[in-house]
């Protein structure tokens, strides 16, 4: 049965503020002449992407008082002061590996009668992850990558993508770019790998298959991608199967050696867990050959999948050098130095995009769920269902409970 709702989209209020939304003025549009059950509402906000102009041109209603909507729909964690009792939220939690810090926020879920979907927890019958910001995340990494790599070098030069105002003008901002001869790894296949694709495609840098990229030279810029599959190897038989290396990835070899001597540039878009070896060690770096000078680590995991990954950089300071030999962290492209850019909150770069991105997903795989009385997909990510915790969820019981 489909549901009458009025949706709220709450103002960020999390800081250092969020400027995304998880749906544009247009989607809004949309949805209303396409649901006459829906009725939107959106709080006021001076940081979002999408000016409260913006909203009221298309014709949606403001309201800094949301209380009179069903569903409530933010990004980030919610303080808990502002939380507002027996509501349905949507957002990105961080509960569900029990973080410390959103401990209060949960508790405060939990006696405030609310319903909590998480955003990350909706997922495809077959486990795949429905909504995330890691296109752009991709687009914006690959591109800082660049930019470090011209500055480093001073061979090209790119401006900031946060001075675009949107995607499109990045792309504009490629045109009569000359990326000189140099050799690009990137891992994985998800969507932030799709995002880094994207940018080596609008630059015209061209795919080699990993076996030649090894081998060869080239005199024009090229990159090479290496999946799960092509990185990871089972120790006993050298085979991979995706499930068994999901359940079980100590029993894996990582094959990324060969690499770090014929690359120039690496691109980080793999998933990883500290069970999952990671990309190369600090003495492999140590070396002569070791010939990688930026790694734009995406995925960002602080001494995970790459072992120099010191912590976060910020999109204002988005890079730092690592001393091969002391291990230490420098000012950016010290002659001793890999360059390092790992930064946590990419998509804020391409906010309008990013925005854009999530608004189509969720409504293309989600919406027609939320609107039903019963829904999997719903149930399964739901992590509290009027203040209590689904069956799905109650392994966080101790940790509400600062056990
Ligand atoms: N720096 C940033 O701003 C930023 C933004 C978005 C995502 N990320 C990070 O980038 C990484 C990749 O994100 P994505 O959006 O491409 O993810 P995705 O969900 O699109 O793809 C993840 C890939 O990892 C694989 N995977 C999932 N669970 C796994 C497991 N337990 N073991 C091994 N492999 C597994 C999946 O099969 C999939 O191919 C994630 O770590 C994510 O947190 C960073």
């Amino acid at each position: 049965m489909i549901k009458n709702i009025h949706i709220g989209l709450l103002r960020e209020e999390k800081v250092p503020h969020d400027n995304r939304v998880a749906f544009t003025p247009l989607q809004c549009k949309w949805i209303l002449s396409h649901y006459p059950g829906v009725q939107i509402t959106v709080q006021p906000s001076e940081q979002r992407c999408f000016t409260d102009d913006e909203y009221t041109a298309a014709g949606i209603r403001l309201s800094e008082d949301l209380s009179m909507c069903d569903v409530l729909l933010g990004i980030k964690e919610i303080p808990q002061e502002k939380l507002i009792a027996d509501k349905t939220y949507l957002f990105f939690s961080h509960t569900k590996k029990q973080q410390p810090h959103n401990r209060q926020m949960l508790q405060a879920i939990l006696e405030k009668n609310i319903t909590l979907i998480d955003y990350e927890c909706l997922v495809h019958e077959d486990g795949q992850r429905i909504l995330g910001f890691g296109f752009f995340a991709g687009v914006v990494g690959a591109h800082n990558g660049l930019l470090a790599y011209g500055a480093r070098t001073g061979t090209f030069k790119f401006k900031r993508v946060h001075e675009c105002r949107d995607f499109q003008e990045l792309i504009t901002h490629y045109f009569g770019v000359k990326i000189p001869p140099i050799k690009i790894v990137a891992t994985g296949s998800g969507r932030v790998t799709a995002g880094i694709l994207e940018v080596m495609g609008l630059l015209g840098i061209k795919y080699i298959p990993p076996e030649e990229f090894l081998i060869n030279s080239y005199a024009y810029p090229v990159y090479t991608q290496l999946k799960a599959g092509e990185l990871y190897l089972r120790k006993t038989d050298k085979t991979y199967s995706r499930d068994d290396f999901h359940a079980h990835p100590e029993n894996y070899d990582c094959r990324f050696l060969p690499y770090v001597t014929a690359s120039d540039i690496l691109m980080n878009g793999i998933y990883w867990d500290k069970n999952i070896e990671p990309l190369f060690a600090w003495a492999d770096m140590a070396k002569d050959n070791f010939r990688i000078r930026v790694i734009a680590d995406i995925t960002d995991d602080a001494h995970g999948s790459i072992p120099c990954n010191l912590g976060d950089s910020t999109i204002e300071d988005p890079v730092y050098d690592v001393n091969r030999f002391t291990q230490q962290k420098l000012a950016p492209f010290h002659e001793e130095g890999v360059t390092m850019m790992c930064v946590g909150n990419l998509p804020n770069e391409l906010p309008r995009d990013a925005s854009q991105y999530f608004g189509d997903q969720l409504m293309k795989f989600v919406f027609d769920d939320l609107m039903k009385t019963d829904s999997k997909m719903i149930d399964r990510a739901t992590i509290a269902s009027a203040g209590k915790l689904t069956e799905h969820y109650d392994y966080l019981q101790d940790y509400v409970e600062g056990r």
